[in-house]
C-alpha cells in the first residue's frame, strides 16, 4: 500500500503538484506517452531539475507553441469568459481519449468543481465558463497529468497536511483578486480541507487547479499517520516569488508493513472503550473508519445491555499509550460519548520481521514471527487475495501452495 504525503507549507497549484511526482521518481517519458493520449496539440512540456533556497527538486512548466501564444492576449473579464474550452468541450477531450477510466473520472471531477467554483464566482452559468486557451491547455495538462502521475506511481491513497495560503492581493487578466482567489474560496464552501494563511507571503499559494485536484484527491487531511513509513521525500517548486522556498513536498509512504521490524517481545498498549446508547449505525462506522485512519491499531464495537435494559454498543479501541489523547478527542467528536475508560496495558508480542518475497504467483509480504524459541509466518491477507484473484485460484490453495515455497526456500 503506497501512498503520497503532501505537505502544502507553501500553497499548492497544479505545476507544483506534478513537479513533486517527478522529484519522486515519475519518468517523465511515461508521463508524456500517456499524456499523448489526449489528442491535445499546441502546448510543449518543460521539466527542469533545479535547487531553490539550496533545495533540489523539480520545476514542470507548460507553455504555449508558438502558433498558440500568437492569438493570446490580455483579454477582459467577459471575452475570457466567451472565448477558449468550457466544461463540457473538456470533458469530452477526456472522455474520448484512451486513458484510464480512473483517471478520466477524477480529472472530469476536478474539472466540474473548479468550474462550479468559477461559475458561483461570476455569476453565470457552469457551461458559460470558459477557461481561456493558456488555461485551459495548462489546466488539462495539470490535472489530468496529476491523475497520470498517480497511476504511474502506482500510489494508492494521498494524505495531506493544512494548505498554506499567501495574503493581500493578486493582479491577473481582467483585474485585481483578494488572495485566497475567489474560485478558492468558494470550494473551501463545507470543505474539510485545513486552510491558514500566512501574513507575511502577498501572494497566491493556493491556485484553484490545485485546490480543486487536493479537495478531491485526498481520502485523509492531517500528518503523517504512525503506521507509515517514509521511504522518499521530492519536492515540486512553484513559480511564483514568495521570499522564501515557495515548494510543494510530497513524501511517498508504506505501511509498516513492508519494512517492519519489531524486536522487543513485550510493550504497552491502551485500551480505550465508551458505552452508547444512543449512537446510530452510521456514526458507528464513521468512527470507527476515522479512528483506523487517525492510528487505533485496532477499533471494534460489542453489543451490550446497559441500564434500564438498554440495548446498546461498546466502542473499543487499541492504541499506542502516545496516540491515545488524539484519539479519545475524535471519539468526542464523531460519537454522542461524554467519557471514556482507559486502560494502560502490558501487551507480549512475537518478534516480528517483514520481507516481500517474489513467488511463481506474484509478490507477496511475509511475516516472520518468533518468541522464546518458537516461530511461525504468516502471509498479507489482503495481497493473498489479490493474488488469488489473478491466478483465478482459490485463496486457500494459494495461501498452502505460498507456505509451502517460502518454507522450504
Ligand atoms: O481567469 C479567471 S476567471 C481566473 C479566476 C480566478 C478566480 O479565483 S475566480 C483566479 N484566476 C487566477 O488565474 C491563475 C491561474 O489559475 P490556475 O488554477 O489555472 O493555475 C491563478 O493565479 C488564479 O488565481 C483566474
Ligand atoms: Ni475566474
Amino acid at each position: 500500500m503506497k501512498s503520497l504525503y503532501l505537505d502544502p507549507f507553501s500553497g499548492v497549484s497544479g505545476n507544483m503538484l506534478l513537479g513533486t511526482l517527478f522529484d519522486l521518481g515519475l519518468n517523465f517519458e511515461d508521463f508524456k506517452r500517456e499524456l499523448a493520449k489526449l489528442e491535445v496539440t499546441g502546448y510543449e512540456l518543460t521539466l527542469t531539475k533545479t535547487a531553490k533556497s539550496a533545495i533540489k527538486g523539480h520545476l514542470f512548466e507548460v507553455t504555449l507553441s508558438a502558433e498558440f501564444k500568437g492569438h493570446h492576449t490580455d483579454e477582459g473579464a467577459e471575452k475570457v469568459h466567451h472565448h477558449g474550452r468550457n466544461l463540457a468541450t473538456i470533458e469530452s477531450i477526456i472522455n474520448d481519449s484512451s486513458l484510464s477510466e480512473s483517471i478520466k473520472k477524477a480529472a472530469c471531477a476536478v474539472f466540474e468543481e473548479i468550474a462550479k467554483a468559477e461559475a458561483q464566482v461570476h455569476g453565470k452559468k457552469i457551461d458559460e465558463i470558459h477557461f481561456h486557451e493558456v488555461g485551459a491547455i495548462d489546466s488539462i495538462v495539470d490535472v489530468v497529468g496529476f491523475f497520470i502521475g498517480l497511476e504511474l506511481l502506482k500510489i494508492d491513497k494521498v494524505i495531506c497536511g493544512t494548505l498554506v495560503d499567501g495574503t493581500g492581493t493578486i493582479k491577473v487578466a481582467h483585474g485585481i483578486m483578494p488572495v485566497p482567489v475567489p474560485a478558492v474560496m468558494q470550494m473551501r464552501i463545507n470543505s474539510e480541507v485545513p486552510f491558514r494563511q500566512r501574513e507575511d507571503v502577498l501572494t497566491e499559494l493556493v491556485t484553484p487547479t490545485g485546490f480543486g485536484i487536493i479537495k478531491f484527491v485526498t481520502d485523509t487531511f492531517g500528518g503523517i499517520p504512525d503506521n507509515l513509513v517514509v521511504e522518499q521525500v521530492g519536492y515540486g517548486f512553484g513559480t511564483r516569488e514568495t521570499g522564501s522556498l515557495n515548494a510543494l513536498r510530497g513524501c511517498l509512504c508504506n505501511s509498516l508493513l513492508s519494512n517492519q521490524r519489531v524486536v522487543q517481545e513485550q510493550d504497552q498498549i491502551m485500551l480505550i472503550e465508551t458505552n452508547l446508547d444512543d449512537v446510530t449505525g452510521e456514526e458507528l462506522s464513521d468512527a470507527t473508519q476515522i479512528l483506523l485512519e487517525k492510528g487505533a491499531k485496532d477499533v471494534w464495537t460489542e453489543p451490550i445491555i446497559m441500564k434500564k435494559g438498554r440495548p446498546a454498543y461498546k466502542l473499543c479501541l487499541l492504541a499506542a499509550p502516545t496516540k491515545s489523547e488524539e484519539l479519545v478527542k475524535i471519539l468526542f467528536e464523531k460519537t454522542p460519548s461524554i467519557g471514556v475508560r482507559q486502560q494502560l496495558m502490558n501487551r507480549k508480542i512475537m518478534q516480528r520481521s517483514v520481507k516481500s518475497v517474489k513467488t511463481r504467483f506474484g509478490d507477496i509480504h511475509v511475516k516472520y514471527l518468533s518468541y522464546d524459541g518458537f516461530s511461525k509466518i504468516s502471509l498479507e491477507h489482503d495481497e493473498l487475495v489479490d493474488l488469488a484473484r489473478k491466478n483465478k485460484v482459490a485463496v486457500r490453495e494459494l495461501r498452502n501452495r505460498i507456505m509451502e515455497f517460502v518454507q522450504n526456500n
